[in-house]
């Protein structure tokens, strides 16, 4: 037949010499689909919480930013980036982080799907992990999930586009946020009203709003939630003290050993521009 299965009787199902380690259930293999990711390109995870608008409220999360959420979020993609190979840069914000693995990469041989759920299962996993390092005698309520998706990238331009994308989300939606719950919390405002009142203005109205009405200068509030978390591996010397005997010499004697590490670092600056890409020309790989 198509599938290479050769019709046999019962009894030498279970019989496996080399030639014959196959059963003849094996051909159900085929129907699996193949999602190998185009080589060449940047292989992008993005995963976002699942209805943590709800999640949110029922843990408690301040308003508009809560920095234990976001300390835990990025506690949890350290740990993505440390256990699993190749990726070069993470970018979180909100309930959601992107990994982006390096083009050339051949972990699980590019396949989408594993990719995928390994991303997004030790990420939630995670999550639940270092709960309590972040939100102490909190209790978790019910276990959160996360949803994952690829999307293949072709160029350094399309990757930096992409990323630029998701940060500016970030910017804009922290924006509406921060005016909406000054307007509410500090103006008195219920939330309809808020809403009401933000319907249709720019930016720039929103930035007039907070400074003229509550003295907030918005471009000075925090990066971290202004600009999400970029996240990337950096060398970093470390010098250790050894106790250690040298050749020639009859004693020990305390060695200064320097080593180079690479360790997950965390930025919270502008990553649309040149400058990030400028200073950490490490990540991307030339386009060729
Ligand atoms: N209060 C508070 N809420 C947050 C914070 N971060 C994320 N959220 C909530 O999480 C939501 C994330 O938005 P989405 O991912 O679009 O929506 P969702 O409710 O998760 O729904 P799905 O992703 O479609 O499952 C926000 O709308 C907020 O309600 C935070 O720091 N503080
Ligand atoms: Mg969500
Ligand atoms: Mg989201």
């Amino acid at each position: 037949s198509i599938f290479g299965v050769v019709k046999r009787p019962l009894a030498s199902l279970f019989t496996c010499s080399r030639a014959m380690a196959k059963s003849k259930f094996e051909y159900v293999r085929c129907f699996e689909t193949d999602d190998t990711c185009l080589r060449n390109c940047y292989i992008v995870v993005r995963l976002d919480g699942r209805n943590f608008h709800k999640f949110a409220e029922q843990h408690k999360f301040t308003k508009p930013n809560d920095n234990r959420a976001l300390g835990l979020m990025t506690r949890s993609a350290r740990s993505v980036m440390e256990e699993l190979e190749d990726v070069v840069i993470a970018y979180g914000q909100s309930d959601e982080f992107s990994f982006v693995f390096k083009r050339s990469t051949t972990w699980f041989k590019r396949r989408a799907s594993k990719l995928m759920t390994h991303v997004t299962s030790q990420f939630s996993s995670s999550y639940v992990f270092y709960w309590k390092e972040f939100f102490g005698e909190q209790p978790l309520l019910y276990p959160p999930g996360f949803d994952g998706r690829v999307v293949l990238y072709p160029s350094n331009r399309n990757l930096r586009d992409y990323l630029s994308w998701r940060q500016a989300d970030c910017h804009i939606n922290n924006l509406y946020n921060t005016v909406f719950w000054t307007l509410v919390q500090k103006g008195g405002l219920t939330t309809a009203q808020a809403e009401e009142r933000l319907k249709r203005t720019l930016a720039a109205e929103k930035n007039e709003i907070l400074f003229s009405e509550f003295s907030i200068n918005y471009n000075t509030e925090a990066l971290l939630h202004r600009k999400g978390t970029a996240l990337i591996w950096e060398k970093t010397e470390e010098t250790i003290t050894k106790r250690m005997k040298l050749p020639n010499e009859e004693e020990e004697k305390d060695v200064n050993v320097t080593r180079s590490r690479k360790r997950v670092q965390a930025h919270h600056c502008d990553i649309i521009g040149e400058t990030f890409w400028e200073e950490h020309p490490d990540i991307l790989e030339d386009d060729g």
